[in-house]
């Protein structure tokens, strides 16, 4: 059975809202960037925005339906996100997985890149880390980087190899963060959470630095 037109119409209008939200953060830039939200599990059918477009703007041509193999369900013109195997991945992966978001970020860059070479960004304590779902006293998460491989199915197996249920999320080094979670609100939650914990981290050990560099001084 094939996603109904009040389905991709939802999809598409939710789409449109994360969209916009984003885009006034300056989250897409040079129109990096791609968002899904699943419409069916059986078949895997989710809407997905077009590769390439303004990601700041909205037009009747952003976004298309896909099958679990990428592929467009309806004949078009439009093409999918070059990165569309990667939500299909975190979907078949995660069949609670409702919605997949993903941005490149000034703050996502810099953390894959202060931890290069190793396989993880790791954070404790934090009250932000509730917003990843995760409640226990003083919790810490450990959120897996992967290398940023040009070939798509490469990096999509790289993911698929290391997301986890506790962790809705992925950084690409220099590249960018993959969240996910049962719905839009849930992947918007999440993803804004892991940026807030990246933003601070940064800041926190370019002050510490600062700091040093003046009492040693
Ligand atoms: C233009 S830079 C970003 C792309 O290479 C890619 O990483 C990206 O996020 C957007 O690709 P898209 O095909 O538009 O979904
Ligand atoms: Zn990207």
């Amino acid at each position: 059975m094939t996603a109904t037109l009040e389905q991709r119409l939802d999809a598409f209008r939710r789409l449109d809202d994360v969209k916009l939200t984003f885009a006034r953060r300056d989250w897409f830039p040079g129109t990096s960037g791609n968002l899904s939200i699943k419409i069916q599990d059986e078949p895997l059918q989710f809407a997905v925005t077009a590769s390439g477009k303004d990601k700041t703007k909205l037009s009747p041509e952003d976004y298309l339906v896909v099958d679990g193999d990428s592929r467009p369900v309806d004949a078009t013109s439009l093409k999918p996100s070059a990165e569309t195997l990667i939500h299909a991945v975190v979907y078949q992966k995660f069949p609670q997985a409702g919605a997949c978001f993903h941005v490149h970020t000034v703050w996502n860059n810099l953390i894959s890149e202060l931890y290069f070479g190793q396989r993880a960004f790791s954070i404790q304590g934090q009250e932000l880390i509730k917003g990843l779902g995760i409640w226990e006293e003083n919790a810490r998460i450990t959120v897996p980087i992967v290398e940023n491989f040009a070939d798509i199915p490469t990096l999509a197996a790289a993911i698929e190899k290391v997301i986890t249920p506790e962790i809705p999320g992925v950084l690409i080094r220099n590249h960018g963060i993959y969240a996910w979670g049962g719905n839009d609100f849930e992947a918007k939650r999440h993803l804004e959470a892991f940026e807030f914990l990246f933003e601070y981290h940064a800041r926190w050990l370019q002050l510490r630095q600062a700091v040093v560099s003046t009492t040693t001084n």
